[in-house]
């Protein structure tokens, strides 16, 4: 017996049409796309006119499990992705222990098949414990399925181990994925340095400890020919040093999140730095940053959309400011609210472009199987409701983390239903 998904509309990747078609999941494929289909012997869905897409895919994700289970876990985290419309996850290794060895990878795969609602791919660590200093064993990580190498949630410092580390993933075909922060310029900030850190008085961190570090990295990725992919892009020079990058040919790609793209320092300073909900790495910037990345998104310059989902308790993110975690949550609206901002309200781009940049792009970049709509095809699809509008609700989130300063927005563009694989994984 088939899924059936009836009268929804495809959406045509190439040409932004779409399309009235019925669609036949058999087992974990898409086997039939189709004006009409019998629908004797198969499980129907109705899709009532709504969008059919290819299941979003987010390279950038904390689940938190080991360590860190009472921010999330790989069921609550996976759970969230597919109510948001992902189908696929990469998750970061900054967990306790550091995803750093085969058997944690394995850990993650497994405890996600068991109990997860997506794909999860785990990056491995670049280095033990994320330490920076002393590489980890790239290869073995790679035959254990980690989906790349990345010390997220801290930069690696010492040039000779980057570069070293850019030599091992080069030979193998693994890319290395940065968060870049040079900690000596970063210090102890806690927000974008400037005028509004200078009048709250809060310690920055300028946009230079992030772009010094992606120079000195697209160099290293030049020398040893590894494929760079910079996470969370945010500051105007980094975008014009990634836009450079690929300019002159170098394997250079990029993400950004929905928050660098919507918002700026500006809702710290009306609020006075009293919530650490709108504190993130890397944090908040100016509104010519902001305009930088969106345009770099535009241009194709940023190749794709990653939330950095990073959620963190109620109890760590009422303390102040400064002492606060970093991190925003963002799996359960990443869609609607870019759908909405960029698409619907300001018309900066069409519908299937930014579908791209959720699901074609990441697919392609890092080689996955998937992003894709058509007969053969896995099926990992999502289908949208683009005309309902609802608030963003924290407390209806499957995630643990409700950290999220675009709690109260009212946005298009909901997820009615996801398949990951052939199995439906979420429905309104
Ligand atoms: N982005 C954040 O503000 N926080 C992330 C780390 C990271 O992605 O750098 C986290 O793990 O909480
Ligand atoms: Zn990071």
């Amino acid at each position: 017996m088939g899924l059936l998904l009836k009268g929804g509309r495809v959406l045509n990747l190439e040409n932004g049409e779409l399309e009235a078609r019925d669609v036949l999941v058999e087992g974990r494929h898409i086997t039939r796309i189709a004006d009409s289909i019998e629908a004797d012997a198969h499980e129907v869905v109705d899709l009532g006119g709504h969008v059919v897409l290819p299941g979003f895919i987010d390279m950038h994700v904390h689940l938190r499990q080991p360590g860190f289970e009472g921010k999330e876990t790989i069921a609550t985290g996976s759970q969230a992705a597919a109510r948001g419309g992902y189908t696929q996850v990469a998750c970061m290794p900054n967990t306790r222990p550091v995803l750093d060895t085969p058997e944690l990878m394995k850990f993650v795969i497994e405890t996600a098949e068991r109990e997860g609602f997506c794909t999860v791919l785990p990056y491995g660590a670049i280095t033990k414990s994320e330490l920076g200093e002393e590489l980890t064993d790239i290869k073995a990580l790679r035959e254990a399925g980690a989906v790349a190498i990345s010390d997220d949630g801290v930069g690696v410092q010492s040039s000779s181990m980057m570069r070293e580390a850019m030599r091992v993933a080069a030979s193998l075909d693994v890319p290395v994925v940065i968060h870049s922060e040079d900690e000596d310029l970063a210090k102890d900030g806690c927000m974008n340095e400037g005028v509004v850190s200078k009048r709250l008085g809060l310690p920055g961190i300028p946009g230079l400890a992030e772009s010094a570090m992606i120079a000195r990295d697209i160099l290293l990725a030049q020398e040893t020919g590894a494929h760079l992919h910079v996470c969370h892009i945010s500051d105007a020079w980094s975008v014009e040093l990634v836009r450079w990058a690929k300019s002159m040919g170098l394997n250079v790609t990029a993400e950004v999140t929905p928050h660098h793209l919507l918002l700026t320092e500006a809702i710290i300073d009306a609020t006075d730095g009293a919530d650490a909900n709108m504190k993130v790495n890397p944090p908040l910037r100016t509104e010519a940053d902001r305009q930088a990345c969106l345009r770099g998104l535009l241009d194709g310059t940023i190749d794709m959309i990653a939330t950095d989902h990073a959620p963190h308790m109620e109890e760590e993110k009422k303390r102040p400011f400064r002492t606060a975690p970093f991190g925003f949550v963002g799996l359960e609206f990443a869609f609607p609210v870019l759908y909405t901002e960029l698409v619907e309200k300001n018309n900066l781009l069409p519908l299937h472009e930014l579908v791209q940049k959720f699901a074609t792009n990441p697919a392609q970049v890092f080689k996955l199987n998937g992003g894709r709509l058509a007969e053969g095809a896995l099926a990992d699809l999502t289908v949208v409701d683009l005309n309902t509008e609802r608030t963003i609700n924290p407390d209806e989130f499957y995630s643990k983390g409700r950290n999220t300063p675009f709690a109260g927005q009212q946005v298009k563009g909901w997820t009615v239903l996801t398949v990951n694989q052939g199995r439906i994984t979420y429905q309104a």
